[in-house]
């Protein structure tokens, strides 16, 4: 099956500085994939590449098999909902609907009436009369109203309340399902990404640290805790990602294929968030690939 997205030595810099440097990932489809990693780490500058509002400045990407953004059959298999939530500020609901069905040949006029219906909102309603999460609503609705292959969403729950949050995702899970659609998302909001995505990646200083199977991921990480003397003994295949210490005890989070014999270490399971927590950690020590 042809990857949704794939990157190879991909970088984007703007002036001297590396906004991303060195990106190389494969991502299959049918996946919701999680994009987690602190502020400026690159998230917007890896998804404005896959929707070609970006050009790479080193290597290459490919999205559903094509170049981002080369043509319109492109352009109408990949969704792209911006971190800003753009709608037009003087356009009603309404005409935000007639404008996604003459802008986008796949356009599905029933799910977009249907969302529109469940959010509550009045058709006649403008834009500009909307608080920030119902157009946060409104521009995830035309996404999805758009019937894309690949649907992009920067930071699309971060002004929703929780309620709508949860509502939104479970939307997106159904659509998935019932579509056949990819889902690439950024949120800083691990836990709402723990709801969703079967696939992650995680972005630390504009390199991507670790990306991969969320289920191998949670099954290949481990929180051990014992006495710090134990570190040098750790065997090879035992990667430190990150590691906190208090007096003599250690508390290491690593990566292994391998189980985990040596009855020194008081072995615990990681959280998502615990994970993604040990590669942004300042003191995690393994770049991962
Ligand atoms: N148009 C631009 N011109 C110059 N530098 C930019 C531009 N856009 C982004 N950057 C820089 O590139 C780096 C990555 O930015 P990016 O917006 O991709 O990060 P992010 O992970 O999405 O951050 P956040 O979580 O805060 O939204 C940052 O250092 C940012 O300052």
């Amino acid at each position: 099956m042809t990857p949704v997205l794939e990157a190879q030595g991909l970088g984007k810099r703007y002036g001297r500085r590396w906004a991303l440097s060195d990106c190389t990932i494969d991502i299959p489809a049918g996946h919701v994939v999680g994009l987690v990693g602190p502020n400026g780490a690159g998230k917007t500058t890896l998804l404005k590449l896959a929707c070609g509002q970006l050009e790479p400045t080193a290597g290459d990407i490919t999205v559903l098999g094509g170049r981002p953004g080369s043509t319109s059959a492109q352009l109408a298999r990949v969704g792209f909902v911006a971190q800003d939530t753009p709608v037009y500020a003087g356009l009603s609901i309404a005409e935000h609907l007639r404008l996604g069905a003459r802008l986008n040949p796949r356009w599905d006029p029933a799910m977009a009436r249907e969302r529109i219906g469940q959010l509550g909102l009045d058709p006649s309603r403008r834009a500009d009369k909307l608080s920030g999460g119902q157009r946060a609503q409104l521009a995830l609705a035309l996404g999805l109203a758009k019937r894309p292959e690949l649907l992009i969403l920067d930071e699309p729950v971060a002004s929703l309340d929780p309620l709508a949050r949860r509502d939104f995702l479970w939307g997106l899970t159904e659509a998935t399902v019932e579509h056949k659609l990819s889902v690439v998302l950024s949120s800083h909001l691990v836990s709402d990404l723990e709801r969703v995505c079967d696939y992650l990646i995680i972005l630390v200083d504009s390199r991507v640290r670790m990306a991969g199977d969320v289920d191998r991921l949670l099954a290949t990480h481990h929180r051990l805790a014992g006495p710090r003397s134990a570190l040098d003994r750790l065997p090879a295949d035992q990667h430190v990602i990150s590691a906190s210490h208090a007096d003599r005890q250690s508390t290491v989070v690593v990566r292994t294929d391998s189980p985990i014999h040596d009855p020194v270490w008081t072995v615990g399971r990681l959280s998502l968030e615990d994970l993604v927590l040990a590669y942004m950690d300042k003191h995690a020590v393994e770049v991962q690939r």
